[in-house]
């Protein structure tokens, strides 16, 4: 079983992000989905369907590592499986949010298919954890969208067991996941990604 202390502090620290990822536009409706991890075998995650701006406690349930509801009779994410895998195969993963904003979903549906988007020569590249200089290349694959969520959450699990320093995907005309071991770090990520992919459509669009 988990720790109920444990449990509410992931849980308000899910309400918070909802709050900020919705005033910036990043997670429109009732799209997105965040989870933060309790200890090594639950998670707290978002009840699918739920306004993301508007979450409370309610809210919020806690499932297994293979995304089994744990003492909750509401249906979790319909992405769950994608946040689980991400937690089975990094141990110190403490937070995954996936949003929805405008400019995530129109650059995947700009990259050409089965592709990589690169980042590189990006000062803020190192506002993602472990990354101390503009030199590095930060790599970025677009999955194709689908309703077949296992199958994507083993693609995705096949491509980060390869790649175990990348930070997040896209997933074509749909959004951004990413992670990090805090809720602040994770936070910080999205706002990270969302300058490159801003930076990426502006050179696009000054370099037709
Ligand atoms: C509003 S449609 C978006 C959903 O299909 C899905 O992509 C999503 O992000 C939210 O699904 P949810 O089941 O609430 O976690
Ligand atoms: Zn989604």
């Amino acid at each position: 079983m988990f720790d109920v202390t444990r449990y509410a502090t992931a849980a308000q620290s899910i309400i918070d992000a909802g709050r900020f990822l919705y005033d910036r536009g990043w997670s429109p409706a009732t799209s997105s989905n965040y989870s933060a991890r309790i200890d090594a075998e639950h998670v707290a995650i978002t009840v699918s369907g739920r306004h993301k701006g508007q979450l409370s406690a309610g809210d919020i349930m806690v499932v297994d590592l293979n995304g089994r509801p744990v003492q909750s009779k509401c249906k979790s994410s319909a992405e769950t499986l994608l946040h689980t895998v991400l937690y089975q195969i990094f141990p110190d993963v403490g937070v995954v949010l996936h949003t929805h904003s405008v400019k995530a979903t129109v650059l995947s549906r700009l990259a050409a298919a089965s592709s990589t988007l690169n980042f590189e020569g990006y000062e803020l590249q190192k506002a993602f954890a472990g990354v101390e200089t503009h030199e590095g290349i930060l790599s970025v694959p677009v999955f194709d969208n689908t309703q077949d969520i296992p199958a994507l959450a083993e693609q995705s699990k096949a491509w980060f067991l390869a790649h175990p320093e990348q930070p997040g995907y896209l997933i074509r005309g749909h959004g951004l996941y990413t992670w990090g071991k805090t809720m602040a770090d994770c936070l910080r990520h999205v706002e990270a990604f969302e300058f490159l992919f801003e930076c990426e459509l502006e050179t696009m669009r000054a370099r037709p």
